[in-house]
């Protein structure tokens, strides 16, 4: 394993997260294309389905951790809006959000000891960007983008390229990209990795999280290959899903995506960041995702530097459990994302 070296720090310099210190992460610089080893990577689906059991099946915790576990989820929020009918008007109250992710009352009856607590990031198309980096201007709040002809991907490279770099010069410090799925599904593992290095060069500073559309990938093999070949090419996160696809984020896809994610820091000794996105709105599939993040990658992915939901429901089911936390009725029982 190669000694991790601090050369760039991530948007979030400045920003003092939620509960533990944040990662110095460096940029992913990716590896050279290594067809052995892709092609090597087997997935025993009954092996991944047996352990996301017992990872539900093992959840009491003690009660007064049991907000910390919900504000945790929220620091770890790319709040996200992607639909035709955006306006400016929503993507303002949306950065409101983003920056006060819950009432002050709230966060006084629960003690919380970063009164600045916000969400991870705001999540956009290209044509919110530049109104989100203006509402979210003052803050460490950075702007993610979704681009590369998202959800699908299909429109020709050059314009997947300039939409990068748009999105880019527009702002947002973080793009969403989605791959070619035609890639993974005919095995052109080369091809795949030369389109996400060229995403990543064309994000220049900005962070890529490398979008794979797994209910689209035809089988858990592949998504390991997907998920290797990405990192390999330079992502900075991987990522489930769109949202738009028929079947978005689900456990066992997650736990095969973070065993190659511990598996690529075990060779390269880069840290990438894990996104789950599509269809995770309610608390306790939010404090699911962050066990399992712990059990499997360990603390320091309990950090939005290298984990994220992808979610544009989720803050207004955890803001109402945490109400009930507050008046007594919140009763999951969950162990401290740090202990
Ligand atoms: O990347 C984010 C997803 O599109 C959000 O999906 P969702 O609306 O089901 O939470």
């Amino acid at each position: 394993m190669s000694e991790q070296k601090v050369t760039h720090l991530t948007p979030h310099d400045n920003r003092q997260p939620y509960g533990v210190g944040h990662n110095l992460i460096v940029r992913n610089e990716g590896i050279p294309f290594d067809a052995g080893l892709v092609e090597d990577i087997r997935i025993n689906l009954s092996a991944v389905e047996r352990r996301v059991a017992s990872l539900k099946g093992r959840r009491t915790v003690k009660k007064d951790w049991q907000a910390a576990w919900l504000l945790k989820a929220i620091s770890c929020i790319d709040l996200t809006t992607l639909s035709g009918d955006d306006t400016p008007g929503r993507v303002r109250r949306l950065c409101a959000k983003a920056k006060a992710p819950i009432r002050a009352d709230l966060v006084e009856a629960l003690g919380v000891a970063d009164k600045n607590i916000t969400v991870g990031a705001v999540c956009v198309y290209h044509e919110m960007v530049a109104t989100a980096v203006e509402a979210l201007a003052g803050t460490n709040i950075p702007v993610a983008a979704v681009s590369t002809g998202f959800p699908a991907g299909l429109s020709p490279f050059h314009l997947r390229l300039a939409e990068i770099q748009e999105s880019v010069a527009a702002g947002a410090k973080e793009i969403d990209i989605v791959i070619t799925r035609r890639h993974v599904l005919t095995g052109n593992w080369q091809a795949l990795y030369e389109e996400v290095k060229a995403f990543r060069d064309a994000c220049g500073d900005a962070h890529i999280k490398a979008i794979l559309a797994t209910g689209e990938l035809g089988s858990a093999s592949k998504v390991a290959k997907a998920s290797m070949v990405a990192m390999m090419a330079g992502a900075d996160f991987i990522k489930t899903s769109t949202g738009m696809e028929k079947v978005n984020a689900t456990q066992p896809v997650s736990l095969i995506m973070m065993r190659a994610i511990r598996d690529y820091y075990e060779r390269t000794g880069f840290k990438i960041g894990y996104k789950p996105a599509g269809g995770i709105s309610t608390a306790k599939d939010a404090v699911q995702y962050l066990i399992m993040v712990k059990e499997e990658l360990g603390t320091d992915w309990l950090d939005p530097d290298l984990f994220r939901f992808g979610a544009s429901r989720l803050l207004t089911d955890i803001e109402r459990q945490l109400e009930h936390f507050v008046t007594g009725r919140y009763s999951a029982a969950h162990r401290h994302p740090m202990g």
